[in-house]
């Protein structure tokens, strides 16, 4: 998989090089190319903003600069996905991470400011798909921190960038669920026991002890997560808890 991120802060998305990514760059399962916005400005100032149309707070990121840096980056014969995160955007979700692993190429565009100039997203949408995503309600002062959660995400799911896939089948979510509690050695920690049935031995109920404590903790935690679950996902005992 190919990712490029534009950005006025390059230094910011560095840490995608280390760790988990890191590995993943040097195994050839991910290229990452990490560009400057300032490179395409033409003026002596470098500037990348202005004031906004209609008045209003914050400065606008002009078209210009980013339409050519667009048209450089996103050059090429197989259109790539382009990824704008805002908190104006739609939930980026697990699902969406599973969509972008699939996919061979995506490119970031971190917005600064009060957001991007609309013509560049509604001029990009006509050569190739534009997903205008969030990574949660709160406002941060820019994409990058969005562009780390969200390629760590992705890349996590590329075969071969963790050690045990089966990890990524059974996280989180993979199930619609939030993952209960796990546990390690040793058995007595602070006069607190390992629950009995995940030392016993016997898989069904284990798999069925660790999925009634992820129903109820999805319940108290993420009641809208119960809901949005497939017709039929609970069977009888699980509407029992
Ligand atoms: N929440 C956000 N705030 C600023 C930029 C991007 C954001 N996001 O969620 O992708």
């Amino acid at each position: 998989m190919r990712v490029d991120v534009i950005t006025i802060f390059p230094e910011y998305v560095e840490p995608l090089r280390a760790a988990l990514l890191g590995r993943a760059i040097e195994r050839g399962l991910v290229s990452l190319g990490v560009h400057d916005l300032r490179n395409w400005t033409h003026d002596v100032h470098r500037a990348v903003d202005d004031s906004p149309y209609g008045g209003g707070p914050g400065m606008v990121m002009k078209p210009q600069v980013w339409g050519d840096a667009l048209d450089e980056v996103c050059a090429g014969d197989e259109p790539p996905r382009l990824v704008v995160p805002t908190p104006a955007g739609i939930p980026f979700t697990q699902e969406k991470a599973r969509e972008y692993a699939a996919l061979p190429r995506l490119v970031f565009a971190c917005g600064r400011y009060e957001g991007i100039d609309q013509r560049v997203i509604d001029d990009a949408a006509r050569r190739m798909v534009v997903d205008e995503v969030s990574i949660g309600d709160y406002v941060l002062v820019g994409g990058e921190v969005a562009v780390l959660a969200i390629v760590e995400a992705v890349a996590r799911l590329l075969p071969g960038v963790l050690g045990n896939p089966r990890s990524a089948e059974e996280d989180s979510f993979s199930d619609g669920l939030l993952e209960g509690p796990s546990y390690t050695r040793p058995e007595v920690w602070r006069e607190l026991a390992v629950p009995d049935v995940l030392r016993s031995g016997n898989h069904a109920a284990i798999d069925r002890w660790r999925r009634d404590r992820a129903l109820e903790r999805t319940l108290d935690r993420r009641p809208d997560l119960l809901a949005a679950l497939p017709e039929g996902a609970l069977d009888q005992r699980d509407q029992a808890l």
